[in-house]
């Protein structure tokens, strides 16, 4: 079989410089595979819709912005149901896993991955592989039909547990093996997405007929290409009630600030998306834009200036913003390779309340909300729901159309299938030179802090964080 298709692009070039970034196929290394005709050509749901099957030669533009010469560009395989599958339906042993942290919208693909398959294509076997990648070999499954998924979107978390690290390759896929299964709905961020492509790699080294199919989910936004992931609205949703108490807090008191600290360990698309929702936040902190505390154009002088101006305000900052700042290092990682952060929250609140009191500026009265793991741990929205059946059908499309190696993604408002190498391309961030982050700092007036560094010199007045762990609540 030699190296995994997915180790080589699958590139289609047409005329006027476009270029598909297609996905691998079953038959693209099992040869003679039968084909069926889709059984949602009966279903008489379907059967009405005009145009219902997807023209095999659409596809989706990765960048919608064109000039009048520019080339066409990437372009992504347009998901969606086919004419002929590749599997016969009572052939069909799926199997779903969730790895990594919670989002909101977990048990809505669980629920819509089970009823798709069982109601638009007559599958009868799905299993639920529990407590993430290492369930595969260390856990039961669990049986899920349509009647016993019914409800679970109405909760927030996985009903089949997650977990970090534990990927082995070998293991996972002997258990695929072993258990018959052919198709494999791997949910998760960007750690996952780049497991599920170690899994495809090794399912098409051993020439199985399994189709592996990602669905990216995290809460911070960070997985590129696509729009954006599921459960991110309710992400910034929920957060606007952590930032409405500190508003209200702040607001009712002399020199009250107010202090939300969010999600967000690369990425602070949740603290900038909350903030332009808000309207109340004064200040805005991202890990993708570097802030300094002491002297002309520092935090401190802001706070100060925006008290005097407000009597309060509020800062919202990213779990992830300002840990070049820390004095002591904490080098220690999760069980997946992530680095675990120092609390950024509780270190911001600290140096401010210890600025203000030893300069006699002004007594000021902070008040520190933490509403991270809730935010997280909240079933997704109505639109979050919408988002999350459409990703869990067009997977289940793909799967059984013999696409494999592919995540389901929404670019550019279409569901497409993306190759798993571009999900692992890197995380994907908020770009501070780009119109978002301007449109963030003309809304607040917060400084740029691209000025001027010279204040950042100070770091020794900064409470260390070692001092301060013993109050953090969300680390272990
Ligand atoms: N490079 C990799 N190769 C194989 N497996 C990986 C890799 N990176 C992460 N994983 C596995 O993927 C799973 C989830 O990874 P991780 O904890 O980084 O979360 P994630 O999927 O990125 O989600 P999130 O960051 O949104 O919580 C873990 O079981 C981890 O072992
Ligand atoms: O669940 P854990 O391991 O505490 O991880 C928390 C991390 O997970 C995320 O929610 C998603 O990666 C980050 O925002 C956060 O840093
Ligand atoms: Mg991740």
């Amino acid at each position: 079989m030699g190296s995994g298709p997915n180790s080589k692009p699958k590139l289609v070039e047409g005329s006027l410089g476009y270029v598909l970034e297609d996905v691998p196929h079953l038959s693209d290394f099992i040869p003679h595979l039968p084909t069926y005709s889709n059984p949602l050509q009966d279903n008489p749901a379907y059967s009405v819709v005009k145009q219902y099957f997807v023209n095999v030669d659409d596809s989706v533009p990765e960048k919608i912005i064109a000039h009048k010469d520019s080339a066409r560009g990437v372009h992504f395989r347009r998901a969606g149901p086919r004419q002929k599958v590749y599997f016969e339906s009572d052939e069909v042993e799926a199997a779903i896993v969730t790895c990594g942290g919670l989002c909101p919208g977990l048990n809505t693909v669980i629920r819509e991955l089970v009823c798709g398959l069982y109601n638009m294509y007559g599958v009868k076997t799905v299993l639920g592989i529990n407590g993430g990648y290492k369930g595969f070999y260390a856990h039961n499954t669990i049986t899920l039909s349509p009647k016993n998924v019914n409800d679970i979107h109405k909760r927030g978390g996985t009903i089949l547990g997650s977990s970090r690290g534990g990927h082995d390759t070998t293991k996972i896929v002997d258990s695929i093996q072993d258990r018959g299964i052919n198709q494999v709905y791997i949910i998760g961020g960007d750690g996952t997405q780049r497991g599920a492509a170690k899994i495809f790699e090794e399912i098409t080294r051993r020439g199985l007929k399994v189709a592996v199919v990602g669905i990216p989910k995290t809460i911070d936004n960070d997985i590129p290409v696509i729009d954006k992931s599921f459960g991110f609205d309710t992400a910034v949703e929920e957060a606007q009630r952590a930032i409405n108490a500190a508003h209200v807090e702040a607001e009712s008191i002399e020199n009250g600030i107010g202090v939300v600290k969010l999600m967000g360990r690369y990425s602070g698309f949740i603290a900038m998306f909350a903030t332009l929702a808000s309207r109340d936040v004064d200040c805005c902190l991202i890990p993708e834009s570097p802030f300094y505390l002491e002297g002309p154009g520092g935090l401190y002088e802001f706070v100060e200036r925006r008290l005097k101006e407000n009597g309060h305000m509020v800062l919202v900052i990213a779990e992830g913003a300002g840990q070049e700042l820390f004095t002591v290092s904490m080098q220690t990682m999760d069980a997946s390779g992530n680095k675990l952060l120092q609390d950024v929250g509780l270190w911001i609140s600290q140096n401010l309340k210890d600025h203000f009191a030893k300069e006699k500026i002004m007594p000021i009265n902070l008040k520190y909300i933490d509403p991270t793991y809730m935010i997280r741990a909240v079933p997704s929205n109505a639109s979050d729901n919408v988002y999350c059946t459409l990703l869990a059908q067009s997977a289940v499309h793909g799967a059984m159309a013999g696409y494999t190696g592919f995540t389901s993604g929404l670019v550019n408002g279409r569901q497409t299938y993306i190759p798993f190498y571009r999900i692992g391309e890197g995380p994907n961030k908020v770009v501070i030179t780009d119109r978002m982050w301007a449109r963030l700092l003309s809304s607040t007036n917060q400084p740029s802090f691209l000025i001027s560094k010279g204040g950042n010199e100070d770091k020794k007045e900064e409470a260390p964080l070692d001092k301060l762990n013993g109050h953090c609540s969300d680390k272990k």
